[in-house]
């Protein structure tokens, strides 16, 4: 099947908030197999409630949602989580008193009988970012930042997902943390990984994906490619940004 055929997210109509207000509205966007797509807006747009969303974290949901051949609009997050997609949310979410290999292993809970499948995703999130190997049995919390996002990222890629939700990865990062984080992406996408990523700078965006859907007020208003902001400059995009 071809990539346009069979995408690895495609969400149609989505409708979704918190309690009875929907902050996503009418929203549809595809991701194909192997393919990086981006979500921009300002601060509000409704960008990690789509995510939320996606792993069924909300309640007030509607519209439909699948993943590879799969509708998982009525499933419960774990068994979203089982496989279908994972998160790195915001702010990283560790266990910090765990050590990094202790966090990793948990994104692997649903591969826990499978301990082969287990060690080779250990080995290759530990080819992807070297670094965590030599802080394997450290605590979390006393990584930096950009460590930290090293292992919401492996931990992410343990529970081998069809797709990969990033929100705003490169948040309160140093510029060094932030280019360690986009080369990871990219070896990500090299290696075949379908990712839909948040985030707030246009030029991580732009980098690391192949389409980018532009958001404002729960609506998505704009769709784009980084050429058309190489040809036009980020005054294209900044607009809807403020
Ligand atoms: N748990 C919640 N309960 C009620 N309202 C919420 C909740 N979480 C977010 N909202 C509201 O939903 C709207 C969209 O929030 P969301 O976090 O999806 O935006 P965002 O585009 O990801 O913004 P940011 O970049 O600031 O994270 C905002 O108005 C926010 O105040």
């Amino acid at each position: 099947m071809t990539r346009e055929q069979n995408p690895a997210l495609k969400i149609e109509a989505l409708c979704a908030g918190y309690g009875r207000f929907d902050v996503v509205r009418d929203v549809s966007l595809r991701v194909g197999k192997g393919e990086a797509v981006a979500l921009l807006g300002p601060n509000g747009a409704g960008k990690t409630t789509v995510l939320r969303a996606i792993m069924s974290l909300i309640k007030n949901r509607r519209g439909s949602i699948r993943i590879g051949d799969t509708d998982v609009s009525s499933f419960p997050p774990h068994r979203v989580a089982s496989g279908y997609a994972a998160i790195a949310p915001e702010g990283r979410r560790l266990f910090t008193e765990l050590t990094v290999e202790d966090n990793l292993i948990l994104g692997a809970f649903r591969l826990r009988h499978e301990k082969a499948r287990v060690e080779s995703l250990l080995a290759s999130v530990y080819a992807l970012f070297p670094v965590l190997l030599t802080y394997r049995q450290r605590r979390s919390s006393f990584l930096s930042g950009g460590e930290q996002q090293m292992v919401a990222i492996g931990r992410m890629l343990m529970s081998d997902p069809e797709i990969l939700l990033l929100d705003e990865p490169s948040i309160a990062l140093s510029p060094v943390a932030v280019g360690i984080v986009v080369k990871a992406l990219l070896e990500l996408r090299r290696r075949g990984a379908s990712l839909l990523l948040v985030e707030q700078r246009v030029d991580v965006a732009a980098e690391v994906c192949d389409r980018l859907y532009i958001m404002t007020h729960g609506e998505i208003v704009e769709e784009m490619t980084p050429d058309d902001i190489k040809h036009e400059g980020f005054d294209i995009i900044n607009k809807y940004l403020g």
